[in-house]
């Protein structure tokens, strides 16, 4: 048996090597469905390489596709994972993650697409994409998923436009804003930030998933699929943020944003992210995102400067307006921008504080971390089979840096902190719940309540 699977009670990670699995469906045919997309989206793009970089774009287009039918063909064939080869910054610790699951694994097999743990190869594949643009020079800094991106944030124009009209009325009216309403509209634009999260473009392999009608409008038909809602706690934290020193004052804190996806989600994130600097229900907000494309539709710092641009620039008058506020905090400092590359690396979070230790100790500055949408989930509770009535905190392992909470639609099969029999319910009404992006949670955790 795998050395994981006699850890100490920990349940082992979710695996292709379960045939008919979601892991294996989505191994043996979304993945490879994705590296298909991305070399046609690069194939297209020779022209513009050539104009650009002239012949050497050409050369690297050419370079960059065999080196991802390369890489689908491994993945097909369930060929072992290999060393990276292109010595950044991060490569070292991609390395050593292998060899740790090689020795974990034992001698007699090799890690590989199939038998490893589903988490590890997805974000693998990621990884190596990236591997075939960085290793072509003339085109290293190309984005394979920006296409898809922008199209999302332009297709949710009209959500957009309601969303930001109504942040107007929230925010015009905040001095007369009683605590109950303030509490409301908190409620309102969290949930708003939850349900953004159904639009990425992994799940639909890169096909249009977008978001065209008033989501406020929607909230209260979507309640009844939040699964855990742990909303109140989560308001409750943000009001009780005391001053070091100050016992009795209460005042407002930071917090941190761990990011999805790019295009509508990334706009419900802002939105929220006002409305908590707004309402002074915090002082400051960081935002955590990527360093480069990920899981098709996640934010890197292009995404996220991009959408505050075009949101500034619309020809929509709450929009515009919006665009022109965030830009400012973001001048200010009140709002800031982060990148670290352990967010790109296979690690469950639990991993963080002796791999990431700095990355750690600044998630622990923080009063509220909210981890967006459903990778994060996995990484949080490190993909495993646990049963659906194990505790939040206990699948987190030991991670709790801050307060913390998960925003997330389910589209992965692994759920905790449900009910005796909800999930058993759930399965026989809708075999597809834990998948379909249907269904979502609000899960909240914090280390200062567990007792010592
Ligand atoms: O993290 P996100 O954007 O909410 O979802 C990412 C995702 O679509 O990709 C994986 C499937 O390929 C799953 O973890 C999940 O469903
Ligand atoms: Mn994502």
């Amino acid at each position: 048996m795998a050395a994981e699977q006699i850890s100490h009670g920990v349940p082992p990670s979710l695996s292709a090597k379960v045939v008919g699995s979601f892991a294996y469906l989505t191994v043996r045919d979304r993945l490879p469905t994705i590296l298909t997309r991305v070399i046609d989206t690069i194939h297209r793009n020779k022209n513009k390489f050539f104009e650009q970089f002239g012949e050497s774009g050409i050369q690297a287009e050419k370079q960059a596709i065999s080196l991802l039918s390369k890489l689908r063909n491994e993945l097909q064939t369930d060929k072992p994972v290999l060393a990276l080869t292109d010595g950044l910054q991060d490569t070292e610790s991609w390395n050593q993650y292998l060899q740790r699951h090689q020795n974990m694994q034992g001698d007699q097999e090799a890690v590989s697409w199939f038998k490893s743990p589903w988490l590890y190869v997805e974000c693998y594949m990621y990884r190596r994409i990236q591997e075939a643009i960085w290793l072509n020079p003339p085109i290293c800094d190309y984005d394979v998923f920006n296409e898809g991106k922008a199209q999302s944030y332009f297709e949710s124009q009209q959500a957009v436009m309601a969303l930001c009209t109504y942040l107007e009325e929230v925010n015009k009216n905040m001095e007369e804003t009683s605590k109950n309403q303030l509490s409301e509209h908190f409620n309102k634009l969290l949930k708003v930030s939850l349900w953004g999260n159904k639009c990425d473009l992994s799940i639909s392999a890169g096909q249009e998933n977008s978001q065209k009608t008033s989501p406020i409008d929607s909230l209260n038909s979507l309640q009844t699929f939040i699964l855990v809602d742990d909303s109140n706690v989560v308001w409750s934290t943000l009001n009780s943020i005391e001053e070091p020193g100050q016992q009795e004052k209460s005042t407002s804190g930071r917090v941190d944003f761990v990011l999805d996806n790019a295009g509508f989600e990334l706009v419900t994130d802002l939105i929220f992210a006002d409305f908590l600097v707004s309402s002074g229900l915090a002082c400051e907000v960081r935002f955590h995102g990527k360093c480069f494309p990920w899981f098709v539709s996640d934010v890197t710092a292009q995404d996220f400067q991009w959408t505050i641009r075009q949101t500034m620039t619309a020809n929509h008058k709450w929009m515009s307006k919006s665009g022109v506020q965030w830009q400012k905090y973001m001048k200010e400092g009140v709002w800031s921008y982060h990148d670290h590359p352990f967010w790109t690396l296979p690690h469950e979070f639990c991993d963080m504080s002796t791999d990431a230790p700095d990355l750690y100790a600044t998630l622990m500055e923080a009063n509220l971390l909210l981890f967006k949408g459903d990778l994060n989930y996995r990484k949080l509770t490190g993909d495993r089979h646990w049963d659906h009535t194990v505790g939040f905190d206990t699948s987190l392992r030991g991670f709790g840096p801050a307060p913390l909470c998960s925003l997330r639609t389910l589209k992965a099969n692994v759920q905790v902190g449900l009910q005796p029999g909800q999930g058993e319910k759930l399965t026989s009404q809708d075999p597809d719940w834990m998948t379909s992006g249907k269904y979502a949670v609000i899960q909240f955790y914090s280390p200062k309540s567990v007792q010592t």
